[in-house]
């Protein structure tokens, strides 16, 4: 049997178990002599009781080791008030379990309560068509539109009762995994960002450095970042981040710290007294480790502002010539774990595929083939985990938890990846945005878990790398009764045609199709594997093979994610989902109405290309191998774009009704309402329900309930609109990152208000608007008419629309007052101009009176006009203004200088201004690039390096 496992490789802390075996200790610890089991870490001064113990240092995974079949007993064991046990004696131990305990249980959460209520509303729901189709004849259009609109809510809750039918969730038993497991299998991690400006370094930064320091052996690991930007900043960034992983990695093995990304463990000022003996040694090292961290911080955002220009020499000379969307591959070795005892740091490798304008780049799913071919020649794991890069490791076990349910299936066909939810930090308070999505993972995911498991979401999976192979459960099983040899032989060709031409990565795959994997010899030298990464980084290398189709992640989605997993799906694989406590992942969630409502926009885009593709879930169940019940679910979040229409219609509906007076509800008075109001109510408890029982507040409830329906006017409706002109072929979708902020504390002093509702000016808030104005409109109207509307027996709308109208402009209400500061802030804004403190508006404004009365006719007038201009300015100016002011007219005049050399056919040669003399549209142009009058909340006044390039341009 193999033996138990403790952690923690230093000398120096007290005997304590570690947090994440810690619910074993739980109801033994009344006894004054205890059993405990788990994890360990040994102090100098037990040093001595260790050595006639039955602890021993493990060599394979560098921590302290129990044999189980012994067990020694202590007194004064303490538990602090935090639940903490410490104890100033030797550890007494645990009992032995049989290595046939399982390492994961399957534990069924369906409740009959929420059974019976969903099927109730079921129930009501077609009660309600039943009632409209039977009334249909008698009434208008509002009748069926409202009976259309509610077939598509009964059918998407018919859905939602099957995908939710039986819940379950996976507990998992990573100290059984230890003593199973000697030889745990290695992880190849792989981290995507692809804008230093949208996605901080620092963040990835931190990303990273809490996921070298996984409780994993660190030569199990091996972590890719993946940088689509090619950005020197990011490269030294993390470069310099492994000088603080050498620190921070033994650090937090030695204290057995929890949160392992830096800035938020030292977002607090002080020591964490209570989870550490707060020794003076402790204090100490973590001041140190502190003011470590803050060097980097400082380097990072010294480089990123750069302060320190970096000298694009040595490591850094690939960078010189690369821009984002133009570079060869770059691979490089930041560091290679050479199983060195003292620097116990994982390998650390980044990428950056080579990137060419007139080739698809597939965004991150392309981003993830080329990490997989990277990592397939370096290190070739069996398994791989992937997160973005603002989710940090939350859980220091994950990585155990995870291989419980990789490993500890019967067969791997039950377990083609473990999806992690996506969970964020720092949310602000009772969800304002809806965006949080906790309700989401914490029901539906368990509830598809219960089927063939949760789709994949993009980040915090763990991957079988056979399943992201294109290979099916039967393949796999066929492998593992092929010999290497023959197999190898006889499918190259097939190899090449899936894999591409690199021999080694054919080699690589082979071996793991055919179970070679174990690889005794791991960690390999990197670097001899440079040149073969780097040419699988390249991207021609994809022509003539399947990926991006039946190998790695699927193309043609801006969700590649969700396209992904259901292709795994189909191949008749199961998933499973890890849901430990703590929470293993956390990222930012984006705040602020446009930046979600692009990201929206982007899903909704995504979601419908799978549904309009020949890869809907429809065509997987049919000739794949999607169960039917996955199918739907699948089918739920395709249509959570599409159904942004019933809904909108929905809610135009009383509105339309109140403005026409035809009713689209029934009569108070009517049967009918004993259905309406009923399943109202019961459909409303039942998802407050869900928001209570994942530890949300009502409020949390409401804010969800109404971004949801304003996002069916904005993010999601314009996610149909850009599916629509994408099937008639007039562009193509994009992959807009999302931007990213470290925000580590819970204060949002910056901002007072920061849930409030923001606006660009995007036409996305033009349909929202519309909305709240026609209800407006239609609420006053009917309120008006309201009497007339209850007592006389009034065939027209009356009470039940104007509380579904009401019901609209309640769900509104963010959405209003954010319109309202726009307009007074956009009032101001114009007062400001109009006493003429903009200095952008003098020319602009003159320039205009100008084109009114076609006055610009000569040379002479322009270039007084523009004088006039600068006296303006000269009289406004202010320090600032007049620098800008300054750097403005020296563009005009390069712009003028540009024009000798591209004179238009009828213009004298010698200046702009005697073209813009003679073109007043050009000069209009000019104009209005110069000093931009039109400023949006975000934008700032000058945009300095536009002008010259723009206004070349529009001289031409
Ligand atoms: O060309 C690209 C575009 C994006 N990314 C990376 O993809 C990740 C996700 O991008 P983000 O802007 O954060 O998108 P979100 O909407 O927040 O992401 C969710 O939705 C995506 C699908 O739309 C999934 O891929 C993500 O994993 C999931 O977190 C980030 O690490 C990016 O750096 C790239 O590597 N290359
Ligand atoms: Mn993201």
């Amino acid at each position: 049997m193999l033996p138990n496992r403790a952690s923690a490789n230093s000398l120096s802390a007290p005997i304590r178990s570690s947090g994440g075996f810690r619910d074993s200790l739980d109801d033994k610890s009344k006894a004054s002599v205890v059993q405990i089991k788990g994890m360990f870490s040994v102090t100098s001064e037990n040093l001595d009781h260790v050595k006639g113990s039955p602890l021993r240092k493990s060599t394979s995974v560098g921590d302290w080791l129990l044999d189980s079949k012994q067990a020694s007993t202590i007194t004064a064991v303490t538990k602090s008030q935090k639940g903490r046990y410490h104890t100033s004696g030797l550890i007494l131990v645990f009992m032995a379990e049989p290595i046939s305990l399982p390492l994961q249980e399957r534990i069924s959460l369906k409740s009959n309560t929420r059974r019976v209520l969903s099927l109730t509303i079921l129930f009501l729901f077609f009660s309600l068509l039943y009632f409209r189709i039977c009334s249909l004849k008698e009434h208008g259009v509002t009748w069926l539109l409202a009976f259309l609109c509610e077939s598509w809510f009964t059918f998407l809750w018919a859905i939602n009762v099957s995908s939710n039918w039986n819940p379950v969730e996976y507990k998992t038993y990573p100290d059984r995994l230890l003593k199973r497991f000697q030889d745990l299998p290695p992880l190849d991690i792989f981290v995507t960002t692809a804008d230093p400006v949208l996605e901080p370094p620092i963040l990835t930064v931190n990303t990273v450095l809490s996921l070298l320091a996984l409780d994993y052996p660190p030569n199990k690991l091996a972590c890719y970042v993946s940088d689509d930007s090619a950005s020197p900043i990011t490269f030294y960034s993390l470069s310099e981040s492994i000088k603080l992983a050498k620190l921070w990695i033994p650090y937090c093995k030695k204290y057995n710290v929890q949160v392992r990304a830096p800035f938020l463990y030292f977002s607090v000022h002080e020591p964490d007294s209570t989870s550490h003996p707060s020794s003076p040694e402790f204090v100490e090292e973590w001041k140190h480790m502190k003011t470590e961290y803050e060097t980097l911080t400082k380097k990072v955002e010294e480089a990123v502002q750069n302060f320190t220009p970096l000298d694009l020499t040595g490591e850094l000379a690939t960078f010189s010539n690369a821009t984002s969307e133009n570079h060869p591959s770059i691979v490089k070795i930041i560091w290679e774990n050479k199983e060195d005892f003292e620097d116990r740091v994982p390998h650390l490798i980044y990428v950056s595929r080579e990137k060419q304008p007139t080739h698809p780049h597939h965004f991150k799913a392309g981003a993830m083939n080329v990490l997989t071919r990277v990592s397939g020649v370096m290190t070739n794991a069996p398994f791989m985990l992937n997160v973005d890069c603002d989710m940090f490791a939350n859980n220091p076990n994950i990585v155990l938890h995870a291989m419980c349910l990789l490993l500890g299936h019967e067969k791997e066909r039950d377990s083609a990846f473990v999806q992690c939810p996506q969970l964020f930090y720092g949310g602000l308070k009772d969800d304002p945005f809806g965006n949080q999505m906790v309700v989401w993972q914490g029901y539906l995911l368990h509830g598809v878990a219960g089927i063939q498991g949760p789709n994949y979401t993009g980040t915090g999976c763990f991957h079988r790398r056979k399943s992201i192979y294109g290979l099916s459960p039967d393949d796999v099983e066929l492998g593992k009764n092929v010999n290497l040899d023959v197999a190898a032989k006889l499918d190259e060709e097939t190899l090449r045609a899936r894999f591409g031409y690199s021999m080694e990565l054919t080699k690589s795959a082979t071996q793991l199709i055919y179970e070679e994997t174990a690889k005794s010899d791991f960690p390999d030298d990197l670097l001899g594997t440079l040149e073969a990464s780097t040419e699988v980084a390249n991207c021609s290398y994809e022509f003539n093979t399947q990926w991006g189709t039946k190998v790695g992640w699927v193309y043609g989605s801006a969700t590649e994610d969700i396209l992904t997993g259901q292709r795994i799906h189909a191949m008749g694989w199961s998933t499973v989902y890890c849901t430990p406590d703590p929470v293993p992942f956390l990222g930012c969630a984006p705040s602020a109405g446009p930046v979600i409502m692009v990201q929206q926009k982007r899903w909704a885009t995504g979601l419908l290309e799978i549904l309009f593709s020949k890869r809907n879930p429809i065509v997987a169940c049919i000739l794949g191998d999607l169960w039917f019940r996955q199918c739907f679910a699948y089918l739920w979040m395709n249509l959570w774009g599409l159904a942004s229409i019933p809904e909108l219609c929905y809610s135009i509906l009383p509105a339309y009704s109140l403005l026409t007076d035809t009713p689209f509800m029934p009569k108070v008075s009517e049967t009918a309402t004993l259905v309406a109001a009923p399943l109202f109510i019961l459909y409303n408890v039942y998802v407050m329900s869900e928001f209570l029982g994942c530890g949300l507040s009502i409020n949390a409830w409401w804010n969800n309930r109404r971004m949801s329906m304003i996002t069916a006017t904005t993010g999601r409706l314009f996610g149909v609109l850009a599916i629509v002109i994408k099937l008639a072929g007039l562009s193509e979708t994009v992959f807009e990152v999302t931007p990213k902020e470290q925000n580590a504390t819970d204060d949002h002093n910056v901002d007072p208000d920061p849930g409030r509702f923001t606006f660009n000016d995007s036409p996305m808030f033009v349909p929202g608007t519309a909305l709240v104005m026609v209800n407006i409109v239609a609420l006053a109207m009917g309120l008006v008419s309201f009497k007339s509307l209850v007592w006389i027996n009034h065939s027209g709308s009356g009470l039940l629309e104007i509380m579904c109208s009401t019901w609209v402009l309640v769900s509104f209400l963010p959405y209003v007052k954010g319109l309202y500061r726009k307009a007074i802030k956009h009032h101001k804004e114009l007062q400001r101009r109009a006493s003429s403190q903009d200095y952008g508006v003098g020319v602009t404004s003159q320039l205009e009176c100008q084109r009114e009365s076609d006055r610009i006719a000569t040379k002479a007038d322009l270039e007084q006009s523009l004088k006039d201009a600068v006296e303006h300015f000269k009289a406004l100016a202010t320090k600032k203004i007049a620098r800008e002011l300054k750097q403005q007219l020296e563009a005009i005049t390069a712009a003028g200088r540009l024009l000798p050399d591209q004179p238009p056919a009828t213009a004298p040669p010698d200046s702009a201004v005697t073209s813009l003399a003679l073109d007043p549209e050009a000069a209009i142009h000019v104009g209005v690039s110069v000093f931009p009058i039109d400023v949006d909340e975000t934008t700032e006044v000058v945009e300095e390096d536009r002008l010259p390039v723009e206004a070349s341009k529009d001289l031409k």
